[in-house]
């Protein structure tokens, strides 16, 4: 029964944190919109905001397979992608603002100092995230980088996190994801994870409900810190 009791509690006990990208490290929702946006008009997709909004936080290929199936464009996935992903590294790459949300660094720093080993786990391709990475200076704090194009299923299927949890070494009942979009935390729901989404009003309309706890910001996330069950400190 002790037994039991232990590893129930084991279960529920926080060993790593794996760190959504866009809309929670880096404000960087409104400048895709704006790029999206500007590739929907370049291929003539009249694209409403509400379906907009529902592709944040999957792959730029899961986003643009739902739009060509939808709207019947004659333009093949490989064209568009091309074209979109090229604009979205010279639009980034020449971005002179591109900073960590507030308070963001904080957060890494204590979970550093815990030794708590963090990943990030993002949808974006994996060029744009070492962009991102360098940018914002982040990038060294994180043991393990992820993206959606190197798992089978993008979010809102789990596989990105259960792939980041299993680099980590850490059991997906000990994992706690950060997550701003819908299908971010349905992803790390449907993973078995513990997840906290933060309402970005820059990543549009997300209704973060499946989340066990929600914030507006790192500084509530701060707050929230004491009553999560992180597991006990080696030092
Ligand atoms: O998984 P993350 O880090 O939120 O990344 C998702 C984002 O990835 C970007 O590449 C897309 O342009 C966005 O539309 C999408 O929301």
């Amino acid at each position: 029964m002790e037994d039991l009791i232990k590893s129930a509690r084991k279960a529920a006990s926080i060993e790593a944190v794996l760190f959504d990208m866009d809309g929670v490290l880096i404000d960087s929702e409104p400048i895709y919109f704006d790029i999206e946006r500007s590739s929907f008009n370049h291929f003539g997709v009249p694209v409403s905001e509400e379906d907009h909004h529902s592709f944040v936080g999957v792959t730029l290929e899961s986003m643009w397979e739902q739009i060509l199936d939808k709207h019947r464009i004659p333009f093949a996935l490989e064209q568009v992608l091309t074209y979109h992903k090229d604009n979205v590294m010279n639009i980034l790459s020449g971005h002179t603002e591109l900073t960590a949300m507030p308070q963001v660094e904080r957060w890494l720093s204590w979970l550093k100092e815990k030794q708590i080993p963090i990943a990030v786990a993002s949808s974006s391709p994996r060029p744009l995230i070492e962009l991102i990475m360098d940018k914002t200076g982040l990038g060294s704090y994180f043991d393990v980088w992820v993206s959606g194009e190197e798992v089978k299923h993008g979010k809102p299927a789990p596989d990105i996190f259960l792939h980041a949890a299993g680099l980590l070494g850490v059991e997906p009942s000990s994992c706690l994801v950060i997550e701003d979009s819908r299908n971010g935390v349905k992803a790390a729901k449907s993973a078995g994870m513990r997840c906290v989404g933060i309402q970005n009003p820059g990543s549009g309309n997300q209704d973060l409900s499946l989340a066990d706890h929600r914030v507006r910001n790192f500084e509530e996330l701060w707050a929230l810190k004491d009553s999560l069950p992180f597991a006990p400190f080696s030092s």
